[in-house]
Formats: structure tokens, sequence, C-alpha cells
């Protein structure tokens, strides 16, 4: 309690004031008891020379000494030193009671002053005409008759006083003291420990600065008051100074921005134009390569498009709506819709690039047109975000792929197709373990047909085989033409009796064969030649054996079937 310079100024200036107050406390009080016992030795002297007032008239009007006396003697209690005096009308003294010299007292109250150490009471007795009964007798009294006069000395008041001030001033001091000290109390607890706390740490701050501001300070005997304003001060000429330091940074680091900015808005316009002319180019691209880029969500809806896929195919089937990416492309109208829909729904579950061959898109005319359909995954941030990718317009390539794969007259396939078909079907074969066949069939005289009734007619004739073979066979089967009047019939998981009989069913078929241009005596006939294919064998082998067969066939007479018996 009560540490540091300040704490011992307040005490020391408390202790002054407590000190000065007590002082000042204890003179009030001493003089005004003083004050109130004078008052009351006054009104005593008055009510005894009140109470007194009649006898002591008819007594000195009657010169009666002794009571005068008697009543006189009445002032003795009142002091030690008094002197009470009665005259009579003359102003001669009646009679005088003193407890000192009438001479003594008097030269006192001359040389001290009356109103310092004695106080005087006079009092004129004017009976006018009055009558008064003493001792049955009745005396009237006329006009004026005498006075009394008492003279007190307040030396013993004085006296008494001075020996209570001791008591008083001690009184005084102890009363001031325990106030003083609970105020010191509350001040400690309640300002100065708290601001010791502060200045402790205003000290600790100070000093960790790279130069010690109290160490600068020239105050004589600071206390923590002045420690407190030092630091404060500093720290407030500091922040004033970092504050426009802050300022000028802040308003240089403005310039750099707004300049940034300029720059940055300028970059961006010229990023924007560039972007434009690179859209304008990609656009170009696209109508060029027939391809359009889309985009979806998470859920397939289409977020973006090319501008040719919006036109020419969205708008004109839904309007403004959201559309998925199901709605837009579709298998070909063979397939199911719902299917593609999984099939679409599987692929952004696995979240993997995709590639679907064979779907198509409906164009505003209405007309269905084959696409290819790629998709990737667009991962941001190591999240999936949905798909990405093209549609790409095949309708082209399909047609020049069906023309590479086709007879340009009878509408089947050709050797090319053939081959590959053999390739895929003999893959099959050995996955599912079955075997495939293979006949060679040519028709027969076909020449005199071309010579008999042209050429023409020959390709009625031809047409009319191609389209009764397809009917014979099933649909993964494939029918072929490879020479003038030679076809190539592949059949798939096939025994050699199945073949046997299907090639007699295709006998019977062109048999009954009646084209129109064609007259009905000439029939139409073909001869076969079959052979099962080996797992392992080559299209050039299996058909250099089914040829060889054929050859039987026309060699025994032509309109039948030949195969390896054996
Ligand atoms: N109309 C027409 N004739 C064709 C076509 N390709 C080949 N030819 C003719 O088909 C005929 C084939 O005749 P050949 O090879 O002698 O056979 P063939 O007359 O059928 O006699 P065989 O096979 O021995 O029964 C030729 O006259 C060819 O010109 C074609 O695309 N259209």
């Amino acid at each position: 309690m009560f540490q540091g310079r300040l704490s011992k100024k307040l005490v020391f200036c408390i202790m002054l004031i407590s000190g000065v107050f007590t002082l000042l406390s204890t003179s009030y009080t001493v003089y005004h008891d003083y004050r109130n016992r004078i008052s009351a030795l006054e009104q005593q002297v008055k009510d005894i020379v009140d109470s007194y007032e009649q006898p002591l008239g008819v007594a000195i009007y009657k010169s009666q000494t002794l009571i005068v006396t008697l009543i006189l003697e009445t002032f003795r209690g009142l002091s030690d030193e008094y002197l009470a005096a009665a005259k009579d009308s003359d102003g001669k003294n009646v009679m005088t009671v003193a407890n000192i010299e009438q001479d003594e007292i008097m030269g006192k109250m001359n040389a001290l002053g009356t109103r310092n150490n004695y106080f005087t009471y006079k009092k004129e007795i004017d009976f006018g005409l009055s009558k008064y009964v003493t001792n049955g007798e009745v005396v009237v009294i006329e006009g004026y008759v005498g006075s009394i006069e008492v003279t007190v000395s307040t030396e013993h008041v004085k006296r008494e006083i001075i020996g209570n001030i001791k008591t008083i001033l001690v009184a005084q001091f102890i009363k001031t003291l325990i106030v003083s000290l609970f105020i010191l109390f509350l001040i400690d607890k309640l300002i100065l420990s708290r601001q010791i706390r502060i200045v402790n740490w205003l000290r600790e701050f100070s000093k960790n600065q790279s130069i010690d501001p109290l160490q600068l300070r020239k105050t004589i005997h600071p206390d923590e008051l002045d420690d407190m304003t030092y630091v404060i001060n500093d720290m407030g000429s500091k922040i004033v100074s970092h504050q426009k330091s802050l300022e000028n940074t802040v308003n240089d680091r403005t310039r750099e921005l707004v300049v940034k900015n300029t720059e940055l808005e300028n970059a961006q316009k010229e990023l924007h134009l560039m972007l434009h002319s690179k859209s304008l180019a990609l656009n170009h691209i696209e109508e060029t390569l027939s391809t359009a880029l889309w985009e979806t969500d998470i859920f397939g809806n289409i977020i973006s498009m090319s501008e040719s896929l919006d036109k020419n195919v969205l708008r004109t089937d839904s309007g403004t709506n959201v559309l998925r990416l199901s709605e837009v492309v579709s298998l070909p109208r063979s397939k199911n819709k719902d299917s593609f829909d999984k099939v679409l729904k599987g692929i952004f579950d696995s979240r993997e690039p995709f590639t679907i061959h064979d779907t198509e898109i409906k164009n505003s005319f209405g007309n269905r047109i084959s696409i290819r359909l790629d998709g990737r995954p667009k991962i941001i941030d190591g999240a999936f975000t949905g798909y990405n990718g093209t549609i790409t317009d095949i309708s082209s390539e399909k047609k020049l792929r069906m023309l590479a794969y086709s007879d340009g007259l009878t509408g089947l396939a050709n050797r090319l197709a053939l081959e590959h078909h053999f390739e895929k079907t003999q893959q099959r074969a050995k996955r599912l373990n079955f075997s495939n066949g293979i006949m060679a069939l040519d028709l027969d005289f076909f020449k005199s047909i071309n010579d008999n009734y042209g050429h023409a007619v020959g390709d009625d004739v031809l047409k009319a085989v191609a389209l009764s073979l397809s009917d014979c066979v099933r649909e993964e089967d494939c029918v072929a033409r490879i020479g003038g009047e030679e076809f190539v019939v592949l059949v798939q998981g096939v025994t050699l009796e199945g073949l046997i009989t299907l090639a007699e069913r295709i006998n019977e078929s062109v048999r009954s064969l009646r084209p129109s241009s064609l007259p009905i005596e000439r029939k139409i006939t073909v001869s076969i030649g079959l052979t099962i294919v080996a797992l392992n064998e080559q299209l050039s082998d299996a058909l250099k054996r089914a040829d060889d067969f054929l050859y039987m066939s026309k060699k025994n007479g032509r309109d039948t079937v030949s195969y390896d018996s054996k």
C-alpha cells in the first residue's frame, strides 16, 4: 500500500490538509464554546439581576444595606473575580460586593479592556410610581431609585476552555486522521494501485523503445503521473507521426493503385478485344469443322454451348428452357431415349472422358444429323464441376464410309466391308466358340441376259437377286457383292447342315424371282459353293475353298449347291 512517489506526495498533502483542518476546526470549536459560555454567564447575571430587581429596589430605597448585601452576595458563585454594586439615585454606592478589591478589578479592567476579560451588566432600577408590600407594610416608591451594576471576570471561562483545548485538539486530530486514512485507502485501492500497474506497463513499454523516452526526461523528482504523462505524450506524438507517415504511404499506394488500375483496365480492354477476335475465329473454326462446343453442370444441364448449336438445335426444340444434354443428343431412332439418358448418367457418375459415335441431333429443319459426342470432366481445384466437350457432325463421314463399304448398284456390302465383317465375326466366334460359314454364289448364264435383254435388265436382275439374298439371311449375317455377278454370304454361328439348308433356300428364292423387265420364261438361277470357316482361317482361304465348291456346282450343271461332304 502507498507505493511510489505519488503516494508519498499524496500522503504528505493529505496529512498537511488534515493538520490545517484540525487546527481550524479546533479553533472554531473553542471559539464557539467560549462564546456560548460567556453568553450563558451574561444570561445568568441578567436573570439574577431581573429576579432580585424588586427586593433590591426596596432595600436600596430603604437603605437596608444588609438585604442589599445579601442579594449582591448571590453573584459570588458566578466567578472568582466579580464586582456587584448597588447605587442610589445619586449614583452613590449603596453597597458593593466583590471577591477582589474594587480598585484592583477596575485596574485590570482598564488595563485589559473590559470586553477582553470582563463584562459589565448594568441595569437602572426605575420604579416610577409603585406600591410594594414588604413585611406587611405597604411601601410607596416614587420616581427613580437607583441602579445595579455587575462586572464579572471571564478569566475562569478562558482557563476552562484552555484546559479543554488539548482534549479537543486530540479528538479532532484523531477524527481527521481516521477520515484521511480512509480516504487515502480508497484512493489507493481505486486509483493508485491501478495507476501503478499502468505506469509499470508504460515504463516497460518505454524501455523497449529504441530510445527510452523516460531517459530523456529532465523533471526533478518525477512521480508516476509524471512518468505516465511523459510516456503517453511521447506515444501520442509517435502515433501522430506514424499516422502521418501512414497517410503518406496510403496516398502513395492509392496513387500507385490508380495507375495499376488504369493499366489493368487497358489490359482488360485489350484482352476483351483479343477474346472477341478469338471467339470469332473459334466460331469460324467451328463452322468450318462442323463442330460445336458444349458445357454442362454436374447434373448434365447445359450451361453454355456454341452459337451454331444454340440457334440450330436448342431454341428450335425447346425455347429458352434449360436443357439436359440427353434432350439435345439422342441415339438413332431405333434406340430407346431413356436408355441413352441412363448411359449419360453412368458416364457423368464415372467422371471419365468419353466418346459416343452413332448419336444424332435434330436440326432446325427437323432433319436428324449423325454426330459424334465427345466429353471431358471439368475438374476445378480438384472438384468435379460438370462436363465440357464437342459435338461433331459425322454425317458426311458416314456417307463416305457407306460409299467405301458398299456396292453402288445393289447397296450390299462390298469386298472391303466383307473383310471387316469377316474379322469381327471371326473374333466373336472365337470368343463364344461357334463356327461361321461362307457361301460363294454366281448367277448362271448371266452374260446371256445382258446379251439378249440389255445391260440395264442385267442390272435389275442383280438388284433383285441382292434383295432376295438379304431376305434369306439374318440381320447379323453379311451379304456382299464382290464381282460382276458374284456374291458372298457370310453366316454367323452355323453348322454345315444349317448352311446347306440356307443355300438351298437361297436357290429356291432366286429361282422364284420374276423381275418385270425380264420375260417370264427366262429363269434366274444361282450356283453355290459353301464351307465352314475354321477359327483361325483367313477370308481368302475360306473364300477360295467356297469358290472351288462353286466351280463344282457349275460343273455339275448349275442351280445347285456343292460342299465338302466328307
Ligand atoms: N448388267 C451387268 N452385267 C455385268 C455386271 N458385271 C458383270 N457383268 C456381266 O456378267 C457377265 C458374266 O459372264 P460370265 O463370266 O461369262 O458368266 P456367265 O455368263 O454367268 O456364265 P456362267 O458363270 O458360266 O454361268 C459378263 O457378260 C459381264 O459383262 C454388272 O454390273 N451389270
